[in-house]
């Protein structure tokens, strides 16, 4: 059986007053890109700061590699590439000062790989490190975080500050790395970066894991749902008399939902031959309704 790389079990860090998290349970296979979905003030930076070792959780244990992520804080900083939620740049003028810095304490001496990821995000990191953009600082960040090569990589909101471009720049290199057997965790309240590019997600509520997904399930599912408006409510009224589909729902006298295997969408085609439809619409279940359902839930 594969252990797992990253195990948190009943993890705590009580601040007080309902804020912080509690009683967190998450378990890594190594190679999987794992999201972890929550709104403000949820918990994840929370849970990230006990993954590194920045916090000591008061109860439970956080593993990492087979390690104590608190007591082998020192070690394992060179198994993973981290990007913090809010990070200030040490006392260096140039983002290729610090670029060179961080690459001296990381032990680099082959530099093709940073300069493939400067070149990827488009970064020019001649600019004073003072005067660089928002967008600007979080390439330099995910640079400084992927070019060690190191087999973890903890991302905290790591395309905060992208533009829709770069956003895509930043899921082609998280789907480059789980190839290369990468494992990856990282933080988000966007749905749809986790939805492209994690295997599982977490979704986190006021301090409480609420509910696991496994996103490759959303993406791939075991069974297709249709809008379809026919032309006419006889048409429909027709169409479902006929075709007895055990999970058709009329949701209006011309229009239905049909849900079906995935693999029977030509038997479906085949039974709308001869209808003159309005419209033919594959519905989803995205990863928001999930999230949205957990929530409240978790009220
Ligand atoms: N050192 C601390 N002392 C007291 N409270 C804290 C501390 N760190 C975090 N908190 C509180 O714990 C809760 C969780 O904070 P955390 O930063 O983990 O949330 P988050 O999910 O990362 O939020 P965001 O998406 O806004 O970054 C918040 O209510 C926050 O105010």
């Amino acid at each position: 059986m594969m252990t797992n790389i990253i195990e948190l079990t009943s993890v705590t860090k009580d601040f007080g007053k309902g804020r912080g998290i509690f009683d967190v349970s998450i378990s890594i296979k190594p190679g999987m890109v794992y999201g972890y979905l929550g709104t403000n003030g949820s918990g994840k930076t929370t849970t990230i700061r006990n993954l590194m070792g920045f916090l000591k959780p008061q109860q439970g244990t956080v593993r990492i590699k087979g390690k104590d992520a608190w007591k082998d804080r020192t070690e394992l900083k060179y198994d993973i590439g981290y990007v913090a939620g809010q990070f200030e740049f040490p006392r260096l003028r140039t983002g290729t000062q610090f670029l060179r810095y961080y690459a001296k304490y990381l032990g680099i001496t082959d530099f093709t790989y940073m300069e493939r990821l400067i070149e990827l995000f488009k970064l020019d990191t001649s600019v004073n490190l003072k005067r660089m953009s928002k967008g600007m600082k979080q390439k330099t960040a995910l640079v400084a975080a992927f070019m060690g090569d190191q087999e973890i990589l903890i991302l905290d909101e790591p395309t905060t500050g992208l533009d829709p471009l770069m956003r895509e720049v930043f899921l082609k290199l998280v789907r480059e790395e789980k190839a290369k057997g990468k494992t990856i965790f990282m933080s988000s309240h966007i749905f749809q970066e986790i939805e492209e590019v994690c295997d599982v997600a977490a979704i986190i509520h006021k301090g409480r894991v609420v509910d696991t997904v496994d996103v490759d399930k959303i993406r791939n599912p075991e069974n297709k749902w249709f809008g379809i408006t026919f032309n006419t409510a006889w048409d429909r009224a027709d169409f479902v008399d006929r075709f007895r589909f055990d999970t058709v729902k009329i949701v209006g006298g011309r229009s239905c939902e049909v849900t079906i295997p995935a693999m029977d969408l030509m038997i479906l085609l085949q039974h709308l031959k001869g209808y003159l439809l309005c419209e033919f619409q594959e519905k989803h279940t995205t990863l928001e309704t999930y999230f949205k359902e957990a929530i409240r839930k978790g009220e």
